[in-house]
């Protein structure tokens, strides 16, 4: 475009009719078009051209444009920029630059075309083309640029990826926008992803590709909102969990326009595991816990009904283990289980389950069983294994353990009955003697409910009086005496009647109602010897059984030693008899409740002397008022019997040691002249009288000769 007017721009006087037309084309092109010199000289304008600059005729324009050159271009080196180009290339195409509205001085953006048009000899004769204003469509480019802008770098610092994508109808993909989380979460740059819209799924694990796939597999599925879960191998390699959500924000013509979000849940996933497995798992052994051994034993089950075979629920309890925890220490303790543990699944197939159920509790369960026997067998091997040595941090210890079997589905067919009957079975085991494998059966099951039908039965039986004391005599060997008794609980049952005391009192001390019962034996007893004191004898003196459950926090709710004063009784009046097993328990504090009884001078008398542990170090740790010999030695008494040589043996060690000696179950006279022959003080037994009630007690000591 350019100033002056020397050229006819129809051309010469006479054109023809073909000028004619293009005249009316130029005048009528809804874009501009103009004629111009290369020096900037501006030879046409078409009427398009004239509103572009702003101006209202062609002449107008002509005559205010001198040189199109510096008038024009807002960037005067467009110009040159113009010129080198339609000299180098004879034209130039959608070449876009920011002008001034000429007549306005308004910017506008313009986009032109052009050619040089020469003559017949090559000479340059002007500059001819095309002017479209763009200002528009520039200025909503640079707004989009802008907001993209804004959006990277509102992105920027969001954790995850932010992304835009194109699915075309064909099924084409094209990510118009990813934020700068990429780098951090796959190690690629947004600019990659965009160049290649096929690097994020090669980033995808590959054993997580269906996952993702599945989403890519048709433009309709390109539609549907996405919320996935899956696996990356970042561009450093490292394997990452992510979670992509994204759904179509639009679709039209051009394909649908999804917008997603992916972050990394890695540490989340991690947690989750973590949860999972301490859920699932014994953090001590590592072995599985109760709850997995329940998915387990139940997967176990239906294996079983599919393929008919059987299984096995093995209930492994360690014996005594209080006492290596006593003895040892728990951290020690905690080594021993570990190895037990380890001995376990050393005795089974990898395909069976070995759980921590509890405490030194553990669960097997032996699968696909073709022969019931082999689950004994097992059992066996598992008692064996645990019995061997322990080598804990350098200290030896050792303990057995037992074992309870119960079998699918010729014992029971669901989980709770299983563990039910295995525990049933491990119970027998423990009663039998402990270091044993006890199989359950029918009867087991009958009897563990009966037990339980005590257990609630003797809740009421105190309340309700049906308990009472039998008190039997204990007679002086020598001269015949009776000074002494021991008090028998006995309970009546409404409707079995009496309950033979070796069924009831497991019970009352597995279930703790052993405590209240023992202060309501404790309070009765001394309600009769006080009675007893006043009308038979003065320092007649009642003996009371004390179980080894009672010595447990202390000793029970009431404090029998006040007791006794309140009633102003001496503690001469009562004996308490303990067993054995009692004083193996060293962290009770036995000792110190032993040593409160001997200083308000209540006796303790150590029943069943023989059948336990027996060991003598006991009797010279405690002080051991009397000891009681066990009835099973007495049975047997007879003339150079092996039995009365232990009788003889215990009698003068007792003596030695300062203790009175009573023989439990004497029947016959020989029993009772044999004892009196070798030292015995006392005797107790059938042969003197069964237990009595109160008043039949009296009466049989009142019908006894004076002694
Ligand atoms: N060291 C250690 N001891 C535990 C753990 N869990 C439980 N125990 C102890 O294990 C003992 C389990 O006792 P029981 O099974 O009731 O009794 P026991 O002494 O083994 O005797 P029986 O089972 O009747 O033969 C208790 O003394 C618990 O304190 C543990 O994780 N570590």
């Amino acid at each position: 475009m350019s100033a002056g007017a020397a050229v006819d721009p129809a051309g010469s006087p006479g054109a023809d009719a073909s000028h004619a037309d293009f005249a009316t084309l130029f005048d009528f092109l809804p874009i501009g078009a103009y004629r111009s010199l290369p020096d900037g000289t501006q030879l046409r304008a078409n009427p398009a051209l004239v509103r572009l600059n702003g101006y209202r005729s062609e002449a107008e324009l002509l005559a205010a444009v001198h040189d199109i050159g510096r008038e024009w271009y807002v960037e005067p080196d467009r110009r040159a920029e113009f010129c080198a180009r339609m000299e180098r290339d004879g034209h130039v195409t959608g070449f876009v630059s920011e002008i001034w509205r000429h007549g306005s001085r308004e910017r506008i953006w313009i986009s032109e075309n052009a050619h040089v048009v020469r003559d017949a000899a090559g000479r340059l004769l002007f500059y001819e083309g095309t002017v479209e204003e763009i200002t528009d469509r520039v200025q909503a480019q640079a707004a989009l640029r802008r907001s993209e802008e804004e959006l990277r770098l509102l992105t920027a610092q969001l954790p995850g990826v932010l992304y835009r994508l194109l699915v075309t109808p064909s099924g084409q993909r094209r990510y118009t926008f990813v934020s700068e989380g990429v780098r951090e979460l796959c190690g690629v740059t947004p600019q990659q992803v965009m160049d290649d819209p096929e690097l994020p799924l090669r980033l995808v694990h590959p054993e997580d590709v269906p996952v993702v796939a599945d989403h890519l597999s048709s433009p309709e599925a390109a539609r549907r909102p996405i919320d996935a879960v899956f696996r990356i191998v970042a561009a450093d390699g490292r394997v990452k969990w992510v979670q992509m959500s994204s759904s179509a924000a639009s679709v039209d013509e051009r394909g649908t326009l999804r917008v997603g979000v992916m972050v990394d849940i890695s540490e989340r996933k991690q947690a989750e595991a973590l949860i999972w497995q301490q859920a699932n798992f014994d953090a001590l052994t590592g072995l599985p816990n109760r709850r997995m051994l329940r998915d387990r034993l139940e997967q176990a089950i239906r294996q079983c009904r599919r393929d008919g075979s059987r299984l096995a629920v093995l209930f492994v309890d360690l014996d005594h283990f209080k006492q290596v925890n006593d003895t040892v220490g728990h951290a020690k303790g905690d080594l021993l289980l570990v190895e037990a543990a380890r001995r376990i699944v050393g005795c089974v197939r990898e395909v069976d389950t070995v759980a921590r159920f509890g405490g030194d509790e553990f669960t097997v369960v032996l699968g696909g069983l073709r022969d019931t026997l082999r689950a004994g067998e097992i059992a066996q091997h598992i008692v064996q294994a645990l019995g061997q040595a322990y080598d804990l941090a350098g200290e030896t210890a050792f303990v057995s353990a037992s074992v309870g079997i119960t079998l699918h589905p010729d014992d029971a067919h669901d989980i709770e009955d299983l563990l039910k009957y295995a525990d049933q079975a491990l119970y027998v085991a423990k009663d039998a003697g402990r270091n044993r494998v006890s199989h359950f059966t029918p009867e087991l099951q009958q009897a563990a409910v009966t037990r339980s039908r005590l257990a609630k039965d003797l809740r009421a039986a105190l309340a309700e009086g049906q308990l009472h004391l039998a008190y039997q005599p204990i007679v002086a060997l020598g001269s015949g005496a009776v000074h002494k008794a021991e008090a028998l609980l006995r309970w009546r049952h409404p409707v079995r009647g009496p309950v033979p005391p070796g069924d009831f009192i497991p019970i009352a001390e597995s279930t703790g109602l052993i405590v209240d019962i023992g202060d309501w034996v404790f309070r009765e007893a001394v309600r009769q010897v006080q009675a007893w004191r006043a009308r038979l004898c003065p320092d007649f003196q009642l003996s009371v059984n004390k179980s080894p459950v009672q010595f447990v926090n202390g000793g029970g709710r009431h404090d029998w030693i006040a007791l006794l004063r309140q009633a102003g009784l001496p503690g001469q009046c009562v004996v308490l008899e303990i067993t054995e097993s009692l004083l193996l328990d060293a962290a009770s504090g036995v000792s110190e409740q032993l040593l409160a009884l001997r200083d308000a001078g209540i006796g303790v008398s150590l029943d069943d002397f023989g059948t336990g542990y027996s060991s003598m170090a006991y009797l010279q740790h405690y002080d051991i008022d009397h000891l009681k010999i066990d009835q099973r030695f007495v049975r047997h008494l007879g003339p150079g019997s092996k039995e009365l040589a232990l009788c003889k043996a215990i009698i003068v060690m007792a003596h030695e040691l300062g203790m009175t000696v009573i023989a439990e179950g004497v029947e016959t006279a020989a029993q009772r002249d044999l004892l009196a022959a070798a030292g015995c003080d006392y005797g107790q037994g059938y042969l003197f009288a069964r237990p009595m009630a109160p008043a039949d007690f009296e009466a049989w000591l009142a019908a006894r000769p004076p002694a």
